[in-house]
């Protein structure tokens, strides 16, 4: 696997945007947390006066062999059918991605059924993973080729000219994938982690805690090789992205994290290199229990609450104009002394 370089935060850039920002026209601080974001972007990008246009969306798909157990309300069909959807323009995150003129990228990384069309990025690294209540979900090999794809498919994106990254996904069974992946990575208990997913009943839900404390009692991963806890619980979307947001950290670009699952992955990411998370923004509170704990992990407060609970990249796309205006707001506010406003005495 390709080793992935990332150096620490430009703390001179920063502290010149910071510095910068104080001689705007507005009493210091006033513009809250977007003042933190701009002063983040500086020290990502190198920039004070950074750029995040045009952002890319990149979403990753595949099925989950754990959907066989009744842990979804929807069946596995439905992840190749919104590829579909995805493809022709009709999901969510297309419409977020078109409003905030992204350009979007749908890759194939493990759909269990084949899926042609002339947008996608076929990378399908096997047909689904298997059923983590029985066995592995992946080989040790599977979770690094699908990291590996998550590099390059970020790379090219950023070689085309984006300059922030919006990661998503879309597999039916992922938020038990997701469940799974942080109760065996924490030790945290399933039932506090747990959540309704696509809107699972009660009784569903307690089968799928059920199968995922057996499934963690079952499985053995080494809880200090993050490589070796995605294999035991999946998922290859969720490998792809941590590929995805290693690169683009590698490169300076920032991140916007989306909900529980590419959260979970973020903090997958961040086990194999601490410095990916300075490169990372929250976008979204989901409902999804397990979420507030991912970002607890990754010590990220999010910016939006929205009542949110899709996944797709839909809610990091809907916070993209969050980070664009503080780019703006450097770049383009005049400062006291060239607006001759008078200044605090
Ligand atoms: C139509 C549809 C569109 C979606 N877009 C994202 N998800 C989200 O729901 C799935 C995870 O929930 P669970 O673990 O309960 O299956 C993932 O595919 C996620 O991206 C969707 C789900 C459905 C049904
Ligand atoms: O927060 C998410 O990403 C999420 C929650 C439920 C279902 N799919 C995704």
């Amino acid at each position: 696997m390709t080793s992935i370089q990332i150096q620490p935060l430009d703390v001179k850039a920063a502290e010149a945007a910071a510095k910068y920002i104080d001689t705007l026209t507005k009493p210091q601080g006033s513009l809250g947390r977007l003042e933190e974001l701009a002063i983040n972007l500086a020290g990502i990008t190198q920039e004070i006066f950074p750029t995040v246009t045009p952002p890319g969306v990149l979403v990753f798909a595949a099925d989950h062999g754990v959907v066989e157990e009744g842990v979804s309300a929807f069946p596995k069909s439905v992840t190749a059918q919104m590829a579909l959807n995805f493809l022709e323009g009709g999901a969510a995150i297309n419409v977020f991605s078109k409003q905030i003129g992204a350009q979007f990228q749908l890759v194939d990384i493990g759909i269990a059924t084949t899926v042609q069309h002339s947008e996608l990025s076929c990378r399908k690294v096997r047909m689904g993973t298997r059923n983590f209540c029985n066995e592995h979900a992946m080989t040790r090999n599977e979770v690094e080729q699908a990291i590996e794809i998550g590099i390059n498919e970020a790379t090219s994106l950023i070689n085309k000219g984006i300059k922030c990254l919006i990661v998503g996904e879309m597999g039916i069974g992922n938020t038990t994938s997701s469940t799974a992946l942080l109760a065996a990575l924490t030790n945290h208990k399933v039932e506090e982690l747990v959540g309704s997913g696509t809107g699972i009943t009660s009784q569903q839900l307690k089968h799928k805690i059920e199968r995922i404390e057996q499934a963690l009692a079952d499985r053995q991963y080494d809880v200090k090789d993050p490589i070796d806890i995605l294999s035991a619980f999946g998922g290859l979307e969720i490998a792809g992205m941590v590929g995805a947001m290693l690169a683009a950290a590698s490169y300076r670009i920032p991140i916007i994290v989306d909900g529980f699952i590419c959260t979970t992955a973020a903090v997958f990411a961040v086990q194999m290199n601490e410095l990916a998370s300075d490169y990372m923004f929250a976008s979204h509170q989901s409902v999804e229990p397990g979420h507030r704990f991912a970002l607890s992990i990754l010590k990220k407060e999010p910016l939006l609450n929205l009542q949110m609970r899709l996944g797709e990249g839909s809610g990091a796309a809907i916070a993209f104009p969050l980070l664009h205006s503080a780019s703006l707001m450097i770049k383009e506010m005049a400062t006291f002394a060239d607006a001759g406003v008078a200044n605090k005495e």
